[in-house]
């Protein structure tokens, strides 16, 4: 089976500061995973805010190079620095962010973004075209350009400009998003529509989606497999129904038992019985093993544990 997105081994190591006081934050530890170019996928990333997944994320989308390790897209190594070869990657692989209101500037017009997505990445002036490749992928997403022609970002409801953003990313016809934390902005009563059109757009159009979030009940809901990061480690991973069914690693079953405290909603931070979290972080910075299940999951043990 050939292989849409490989990721080898990665790490991605952030240093700060200077001679006195230098801070190092392993963001993410030896990630490896693979996504098939023959299988379209939900793939999600889940785990609390600080977990690694937006770093993940971003050197997936080649704009932060890993430290060691490599990240394969069909095959070819992700290149950020190369201009001709950047344009062809960013029409394979696109990204879906978590606020639509930052993705497009108040004072321009919503086509605006999409007009010159298509121009350049149809390599085209004609104005034909252009509105047809816009039309096509706003119809993906349940508009149309009749709809979205005249009006400003404010003029939408959240749920309606993320869907013009999924359109804007759409416009290449890429075989994989990576939508991080799309749905965390929007209003609880259009999340489940951005959801099941994420859903949609694997089953109708074949497109693959790597989803971050920290919400295990969308996740539950459109994921494939599924990938649990805690402070920058794979600690679970496998079938998403497999694993959130019955989780088995300490701090997959911490989410899992977990309310998200309401000040911190949206931040994704934990709140819990106090022995469950003690059990779940005893092994943070402790490097661990990934053991393959008979059930298909691998779950991380430790040494002694
Ligand atoms: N550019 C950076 N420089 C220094 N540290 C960084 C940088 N980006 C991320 N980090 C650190 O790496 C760790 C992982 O951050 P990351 O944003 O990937 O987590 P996350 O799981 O996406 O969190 P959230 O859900 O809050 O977005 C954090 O400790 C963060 O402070």
């Amino acid at each position: 089976m050939s292989s849409l997105l490989d990721i080898r081994n990665v790490s991605k190591r952030f240093t700060m500061g200077g001679l006195f006081g230098r801070k190092v934050v392993d963001a993410v530890v030896d990630a490896n995973f693979s996504l098939s170019a023959e299988k379209p996928e939900i793939f999600t990333i889940i785990g609390e805010s600080g977990s690694g997944k937006t770093t993940l994320a971003r050197m997936i989308l080649g704009l932060e190079d890993p430290t060691e390790g490599e990240i394969l897209f069909r095959g070819q190594k992700v290149d950020r620095h190369g201009r001709a070869k950047r344009l062809d990657f960013m029409a394979n692989v696109q990204p879906v962010f978590q606020n639509p209101f930052e993705a497009f500037n108040p004072l321009k017009k919503i086509e605006r973004y999409l007009e010159s997505t298509a121009r350049r990445f149809l390599h085209t002036t004609d104005k034909a075209v252009i509105d047809k490749a816009m039309d096509e992928a706003l119809q993906k997403v349940g508009l149309s350009l009749k709809e979205v022609r005249g009006r400003f970002p404010h003029e939408m409801s959240g749920g309606q400009l993320q869907r013009c953003a999924i359109a804007r990313a759409l416009i290449p016809n890429p075989p994989l998003l990576i939508a991080d934390e799309p749905v965390s902005m929007v209003d609880a009563s259009l999340r489940m529509s951005i959801v099941n059109l994420l859903k949609s757009l694997r089953d109708d159009l074949g497109v693959s989606v790597i989803y971050i979030t920290h919400d295990l009940a969308t996740a539950y809901y459109i994921s494939n497999r599924l990938i649990i990061m805690q402070r920058g480690r794979i600690v679970e991973m496998g079938d998403a129904r497999t694993v959130l069914d019955n989780p088995e690693h300490p701090y997959s079953r911490l989410l899992k038992a977990s309310v998200l405290s309401t000040d911190d909603a949206g931040a994704g931070k934990l709140a819990t019985d106090p022995a469950m979290v003690s059990l779940a972080t005893d092994m943070v910075g402790k490097p661990g093993r990934l053991v393959d299940r008979a059930d298909g999951r691998s779950v991380r043990v430790y040494e002694g544990a």
